[in-house]
């Protein structure tokens, strides 16, 4: 009835109104007196759901009649972020939400504050993702995100004598109202044992895998709904079971943990994130954890397609299949198993559809983070995937042979299987071979994939070889994050169709220099730094000055990111304000955020010095105030929206050819923060775009550290020559820092003088004299506002939706399937 069918779907305040106090009721079981702030959060996302299943619904009987080419999206880390503020912002129902909450005597922003973060993802690549849904659906491309479902995310992170201590993230205590369980959705996922050969019915010899163990997968699906339009696609994460949760066997034998002990080994695998961003654990768990989401997925997409489409050999026509760097690569091999020995295809038929339906990303050049499995651990868990693998590998170097007459060195580093010492899988070359594109994720990196890393494929094949730069969404980073930027930008270009057309950003340049748009631009920024200012001293007991530059650099702890390097110009600045305290200095606030990977010790030293660092600093009357140091801690998504709007400047200063793109530096830019940084991934074209004069550039290009390198890299030299350099250093390890410890910090000033791979003191000079420059050009307000402005009128390029649209025309070749509102 019109009126059930009002208070479910309407979108008008009394809608929403009644829409709440009913799923206040009929769902939480709760009247207004007695509600936790849990109750309200959680009746305020089921009357935001309820608004979005109707549309959901349409979208997958839309994408079903008309069999629409599907993008699935595969990938180990998914990082949303919360969903309720994103999905009212896509439904355009802020405002209303916002009035309907404050009739009901609602505190809105407490109860977006109330959901817990999905944080099933380290760093950049799972964000990226999470962006990609987003436009996906917003340029309105059916499309599935398959994942895993971690009952543990990324550890939340506090900071307690000024080192990082990990906290286990229970995200799902308290139920995620986003996702709908799927326990009929459920597939068996094959372990260990053996392979044999067999003859089928028309005497044709087949392999059967007979598994060890067997556990099963459970969909769980989270409806990703599009900006302003009626598209809502899939994100389908796995969960793993037992398929017999209790053994009453066992039990009847008094053997209770017997009884359980399937189902607790089968629930390990989709337990707990790996929290490492780059360097490769090579555990079993992990190698089990890619295979489980990537055999449901495809056992998935084989189900779709013959409820959808019918027979297998259009699979390539329905499916592209875009792996998310290596970690779900071993789709190529389950596919491939599938087809043969499930499907009855032969070798030829089966490698045809799985090279035409698969598309590889990369995201890292760092050695270290390229993924090997030893070929005894693959041969135990996955034996038949072993077998396909020397399959795949044996018709693949013949071609090699073939066209690289004699040159055993190029069949050797381009095999497969790394036969020098252990005998490994390269999951980056089987990802090559197996995927018909391979894109970098900037320009730079995807030249340096070409030429560095996949040198040899790219003699091979290149036409194989693209680049797609990063985006993120502008409807999290800029509307969410940001909503009194985005009105002003609104207003003052006279629409908001910025927001699904970021390109439209350039009508703000004719504005650049009124002043009357310099005012408000201002007002924005600095009301952005006192919410800044509140969150962090109620966090950290830290308080900032809002008029300082608020210079920030948040990310993932990496010494390749060398937030060592900001740390030392930090110092510089407090030994000159000690030395000359009447200088007229532009008061700072430093402002770090970011997770070190548990077993990253260098990455944790670095955080403990950040805090040390700080304590000194901030502690010190002499300074009074004009430099403040502070570690915002547990940088994630919902964290992160509090810091993008308030900074004005970003730090974006990795050794040039080691970030493949970073896209943190695209969310500060748009958010109005000038960049320092150096020419390393997408640096380089955010440079290009907002204009070198609107761009604080320093240090070695990526051909000038390659040099160095060539040439013989002597950091010593550095801390010998630079007098400035060598107090810095000397004043960590003099224990000032350290309550007169001089020895905390010596592995990380040793390294530095003596190692330094990421030439942090080669760097330095440049970076210090880049820093002053910033101090200058933030002396002048109007300078700065205006080449704020532009920095914003300029990101056009930045949004997710051009590079979703870039996927689609040059690797993916899909077409959107509107569903009107
Ligand atoms: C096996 C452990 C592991 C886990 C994650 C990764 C990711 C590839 C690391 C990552 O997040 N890379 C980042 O991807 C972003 C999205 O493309 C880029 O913007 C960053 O530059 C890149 O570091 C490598 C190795």
């Amino acid at each position: 009835d019109v009126d059930r069918e009002r208070t479910r779907t309407g979108m008008s305040k009394t809608a929403l109104k009644q829409g709440f106090l009913d799923n206040l009721f009929y769902i939480q079981g709760r009247f207004r007196e007695v509600a936790t702030p849990h109750d309200l959060y959680m009746a305020a996302a089921y009357t935001t759901r309820d608004r979005i299943l109707e549309r959901w619904i349409k979208s997958a009987q839309r994408y079903k009649t008309n069999q629409s080419r599907t993008v699935c999206y595969l990938s180990a880390e998914f990082l949303p972020g919360p969903h309720l503020a994103n999905n009212l912002v896509n439904l355009g129902i802020v405002e209303t939400a916002t009035e309907a909450a404050h009739e009901l005597g609602l505190d809105f922003d407490a109860i977006i504050a109330e959901e817990a973060e999905p944080g099933l993802g380290n760093g950049g690549l799972g964000r990226l993702a999470a962006c990609f849904m987003d436009s996906l659906s917003t340029l309105q491309i059916p499309s599935i995100g398959y994942g895993i479902r971690y009952e543990f995310g990324i550890f939340d992170q506090t900071i307690e004598d000024g080192w990082q201590v990990e906290k286990s993230d229970n995200w799902l205590r308290n139920g995620n109202p986003w996702e709908i369980p799927r326990p009929k959705i459920r597939f068996p996922v094959l372990y260990g044992g053996y392979t044999e050969q067999y003859r089928d019915h028309d005497g044709r010899s087949r392999t059967r895998w007979v598994p060890a163990q067997i556990i099963d997968g459970v969909a769980y699906d989270t409806p990703i709904l599009g900006y302003g339009v009626g598209n809502v696609n899939l994100l389908r994460l796995w969960k793993a079971e037992a398929s017999e949760s209790f053994d009453f066997q066992a039990f009847n034998v008094g053997d209770y943990y017997g009884a359980v002990h399937a189902k607790i080994e089968a629930e390990t695998i989709s337990k707990v994130l790996y929290p490492n961003d780059e360097p490769e654990a090579g555990k079993e768990l992990r190698l089990k954890q890619q295979f489980f989401f990537v055999s449901c997925s495809i056992q998935d997409m084989i189900r779709l397609q013959f409820n959808t489409v019918g027979p297998l050999d259009s699979f390539a026509e329905k499916f592209v299949i875009q792996l998310n760097d290596t970690h779900p690569s071993l789709a190529i091999a389950e596919l491939m198993r599938l087809l043969m020995d499930e499907h009855d295809m032969d070798w030829d038929r089966a490698w045809d559809i799985t090279h035409r339906v698969f598309c590889y990303t990369n995201h890292t050049l760092l050695p270290e983070a390229l993924e090997t499995w030893s070929v005894s651990l693959f041969e135990r868990l996955l034996p038949r995937h072993l077998e396909i693998v020397y399959e795949i590998n044996r018709h693949f170097l013949d071609e090699v042979r073939v066209h690289f007459l004699g040159d055993e060195d190029r069949v050797r580093r381009m095999s497969l299987i790394a036969e020098d010492g252990e005998r490994r899988v390269r999951m980056a070359n089987l990802a090559v071979v197996g995927s018909r594109a391979v894109n970098g994720v900037a320009a730079l990196h995807s030249e340096l994939v070409k030429t560095t890393l996949f040198k040899d494929f790219h003699d091979f094949w290149p036409d194989r070889f693209h680049n797609v730069t990063n985006g993120v969404t502008p409807r999290r980073f800029m509307v969410v994050a940001n909503p009194r930027l985005s009105r002003l930008i609104s207003e003052t270009c006279g629409s908001d169709d910025w927001i699904r057309d970021l390109d439209r950003l350039r009508d703000l340049e004719a504005h650049a220099m009124d002043s009357g748009l310099h005012e408000r631009w201002h007002e924005v920024k600095i009301a952005a730094k006192r919410d800044l200012a509140a969150w962090l001293k109620h966090r950290t007991g830290v308080l900032l000055d809002p008029e300082a530059i608020f210079d920030v650099q948040a990310k993932r702890i990496h010494e390749y990111k060398r937030q060592h390097l900001n740390l030392l110009h930090i110092i510089r600045c407090y030994q000159r304000l000690k030395q000359s305290p009447n200088q007229d200095m532009v008061p700072r606030a430093f402002i770090f955020g970011g997770k070190a990977a548990p077993g990253y010790f260098m990455a944790k030293l670095i955080i403990k010095l950040i805090n040390a660092v700080a304590e000194v600093i901030n502690n010190d009357p002499q300074i009074n105030g004009f430099i403040r140091v502070v570690f915002m801690p547990d940088f994630n998504v919902k964290n992160g929206q509090h810091l993008y709007p308030a900074a004005n400047l970003s730090e974006q200063i990795s050794l040039a050819g080691k970030e493949a793109s970073g896209t943190g530096n695209m969310k500060f830019s748009m958010n109005g923060a000038l960049t320092i940084g150096t020419l390393d991934g997408a640096n380089v074209e955010i440079r290009e775009e907002v204009g070198k004069e609107n761009f604080f550039l320093f240090g070695m290009s990526a051909e000038e550290v390659s040099q160095r390198q060539r040439e013989g890299y002597h950091p010593w030299e550095h801390y010998a020559k630079d007098a400035e350099l060598k107090s810095d250093i000397d004043l960590i390890n003099s224990g000032l820092f350290s309550h007169g410890d001089t020895q905390l910090f010596r592995p990380l000033t040793d390294r530095l003088v003596n190692q330094d791979p990421f030439m942090v003191l080669a760097d330095y000079r440049a970076y210090i004299a880049c820093q002053d420059h910033v101090a200058e050009a933030y002396r002048d307000h109007r300078h700065w506002t205006r080449m704020s402005i532009l920095n914003v009128a300029r990101m056009g390029k930045f949004s997710s939706d051009r590079a979703i649209r870039e996927y689609a025309e040059h690797i993916w070749r899909t077409e959107p399937h509107p569903i009107d509102l």
